[in-house]
């Protein structure tokens, strides 16, 4: 039996900017692996008010000889936004950090998507590393270079592109994550079978199960499977001008979901499972997957523990949040449709009637 036997590495190949994702049970205890990962002298750790409590101190002990700084913010998606970012360079300028110094982000998506983009804009960019401690920072935010925070009228409105130099997935913080963490995370696993990984879903439909009990080597397979899947797109575009637009399946529903209830009582797992099964419907509407597919689709997240309808903020909400959508040009919205489970498409071409009909189907069929 190895030693670490869920240890593994998955390498982004980016020209110039190759980085690693390291997994494993325990890495934030290996001092090697921590002060490898992590460039510079100064080094700032961002977390929040939960994750600190349980981690930074450890974090802190691996990077011992090292100049660290922390800052703590509030928890929750409604703290994404620029105000809480400039806790960030606040705690950067009274630290005298220089434009050699690390940010180091230790804690779910919206930490790492905000500091991130704290790392993206002090002094013109720094050096970032990801330090994800829930399965979905694993399994995608940490990974890809997206950083940026919300604005009230639409999700992250605001940010950079910035890829991370290292990421440090250490499955054992994952002991800590609330069930309800855990399945939102399951929602972004999940979307890597769907757009594009046909064997992968078949394994999350024989194997959810395991997922849902946290079995060690179930896990360690699903985080190094998405990472690979992520990527992949990501090597190959980086900046969404085409195929990346893939990893937003559910994705424009699920934003209009998020925004529409201020962000908060939904989390984000959870607005773009609902999302991904509303994408699956229009599918279906448009006769692109069979109402058979729709069913296979929406009981994989049944069985996640997972919403499979959106919350009843109605059509004209859901229309009004989509029209601010990023992947949107001159007024047309591009929506991630599904050619079959297992194969998405990003497309603007439909008929307006099929958007119009998948509304009015989840305004009558709401959560
Ligand atoms: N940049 C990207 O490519 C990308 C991809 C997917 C999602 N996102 C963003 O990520 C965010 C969602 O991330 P999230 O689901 O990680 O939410 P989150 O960051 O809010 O974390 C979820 C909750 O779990 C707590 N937590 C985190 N780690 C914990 C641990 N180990 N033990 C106990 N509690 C812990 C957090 O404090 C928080 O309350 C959204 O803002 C979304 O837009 C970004
Ligand atoms: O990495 C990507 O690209 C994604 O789209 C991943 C998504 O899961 C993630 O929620 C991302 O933050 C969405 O980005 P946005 O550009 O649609 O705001
Ligand atoms: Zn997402």
């Amino acid at each position: 039996m190895p030693a670490n036997p869920e240890r593994r590495q998955v390498r982004v190949e980016l020209p110039g900017r190759a980085y690693p994702i390291e997994i494993g049970r325990g890495l934030l205890d290996d001092g090697a692996t921590v002060a490898g990962a992590v460039p510079g002298r100064q080094v700032l750790l961002v977390s929040n008010e939960t994750v600190a409590p349980h981690y930074l101190a450890r974090l802190e002990a691996a990077l011992e000889g090292r100049l660290t700084a922390s800052v703590v913010l509030p928890d929750g998606e409604a703290h994404k936004r620029l105000e809480t970012t400039m806790a960030v360079y606040d705690q950067l300028i009274d630290a005298g950090f220089d434009r050699g110094c690390t940010v180091v982000a230790l804690g779910g998506g919206v930490i790492g998507d905000l500091a991130g983009f704290a790392a993206a804009t002090y002094q013109r960019g720094v050096a970032f590393v990801q330090v994800p401690t829930t399965l979905l920072a694993m399994v995608d935010s940490s990974v890809g270079g997206k950083t940026g925070v919300n604005h009230p009228r639409g999700k992250n409105m605001i940010g950079a592109f910035h890829q991370p130099r290292a990421v440090i997935a250490d499955l054992a913080v994952l002991d800590t994550l609330p069930d309800r963490e855990l399945r939102a995370g399951l929602a972004e696993v999940i979307k890597y079978g769907l757009l594009g990984d046909p064997e992968f879903l078949a394994w999350l439909e024989a194997d959810i199960e395991r997922l849902l009990a946290r079995e060690p080597d179930a896990l360690a397979y699903a985080v190094e499977r998405s990472c690979r899947n992520k990527a992949a797109i990501v090597v190959e575009d980086e900046r969404e001008a085409g195929r990346r637009a893939l990893l937003n399946l559910g994705h424009t529903f699920g934003h209009a979901i998020e925004a529409a209830t201020g962000y908060g009582p939904w989390l984000h797992g959870e607005a773009i499972a609902a999302g991904q099964c509303m994408a699956a419907w229009m599918s279906a509407e448009l006769g692109w997957i069979t109402p058979a597919d729709y069913e296979r689709v929406a009981a994989l997240f049944a069985r996640a523990g997972l919403p499979t309808r959106p919350p009843g903020i109605g059509g004209a909400a859901f229309r009004r949040h989509m029209a601010v959508d990023k992947k949107a040009r001159d007024g047309q919205l591009r929506l991630v449709l599904l050619r079959r489970p297992g194969e998405a498409v990003v497309t603007g071409d439909y008929p307006a009637t099929a958007l119009t009909a998948t509304l009015a189907h989840f305004e009558a069929h709401h959560a």
